[in-house]
């Protein structure tokens, strides 16, 4: 069964078309990635799925249930979360608090519990704690804890916003351009942290991302998208190969 499965979405900014009978499905425990030149309509993707924009048309079913309408909250509890192209951290925010905040969209005490801190208060801000520090330890974080977040070197901030966004404990993660203004040994880090998170809490992954070293090495299925359209679907050796996408998108990248 699918996990996700977007149909004939697409997306009208006032005169320009940015996405046009985009179609997905996507099956559970899957990393497939979008690709395309800047413009493309990647991120709009993206801002579609979790309800940033209501789509002009089309369906995106998640689970069984129809996203298109809800706001952006119900999607992410419904178990997806996303990382940002440009990284949006609560700078000012220790580390540990970023990941903290994340937590509160299900968080299990009443308000009169919070506001008198009785023991149910206490008992779930020590289980969110506790689960902050193991996924601050699993990305290589934990000593940076109590850091405001705006000092971490960039690498970092990329690894904290993901670790932020297991925190809602999603099963389908999107991460727009992960490898953005990283260093080829930070690349080679996210490389494995991404094979290893998706292990480790079985993830579904939709990955935009210009880096092709990423992509080829990670992805089992690529969609390529121009000018908002589709224009090749397959495999990372299949596109390799294919003509049109090296005329639009992978000569382009080869050349720089
Ligand atoms: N809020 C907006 N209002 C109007 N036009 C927009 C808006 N957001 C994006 N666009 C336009 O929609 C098209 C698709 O943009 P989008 O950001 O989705 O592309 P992208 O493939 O993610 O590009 P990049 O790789 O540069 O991030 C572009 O022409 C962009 O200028």
């Amino acid at each position: 069964m699918n996990l996700m499965t977007i149909s004939n979405l697409t997306h009208w900014f006032s005169g320009l078309r940015a996405v046009t009978d985009f179609n997905l499905s996507l099956k559970k425990g899957e990393l497939v990635a979008i690709i395309g030149p800047n413009g493309a309509g990647k991120t709009t993707i993206f801002n579609l799925i979790t309800g940033v924009y209501r789509p002009t048309s089309g369906q995106i079913n998640f689970e069984g249930k129809e996203l298109v309408g809800l706001p952006t909250n119900q999607i992410i509890t419904s178990g997806i979360a996303r990382t940002f192209q440009n990284i949006r951290l609560f700078k000012e925010l220790s580390v540990l608090d970023n990941i903290r905040i994340a937590q509160y969209a299900s968080v299990c005490y009443s308000p009169l519990e919070a506001i008198f801190h009785l023991p149910g208060f206490h008992k779930e801000e020590e289980k969110i704690r506790l689960r902050s520090m193991e996924l601050l330890q699993i990305f290589d974080l934990e000593d940076q804890a109590y850091t405001i977040s705006k000092n971490l070197p960039y690498g970092q901030q990329r690894r904290l916003e993901i670790a932020r966004a297991l925190a809602t404990q999603p099963k389908l993660l999107l991460l727009d351009e992960p490898a953005a203004g990283m260093n080829p040994a930070e690349v080679e880090h996210l490389i494995e942290l991404i094979q290893m998170i998706r292990k480790q809490f079985q993830l579904t992954i939709l990955l935009i991302e210009h880096q092709m070293r990423v992509v080829m090495g990670i992805a089992e299925r690529i969609k390529v998208v121009d000018f908002g359209q589709t224009i090749a679907e397959g495999t990372p050796i299949e596109i390799q190969k294919n003509p049109r996408v090296i005329e639009a998108y992978l000569g382009e990248e080869e050349s720089k």
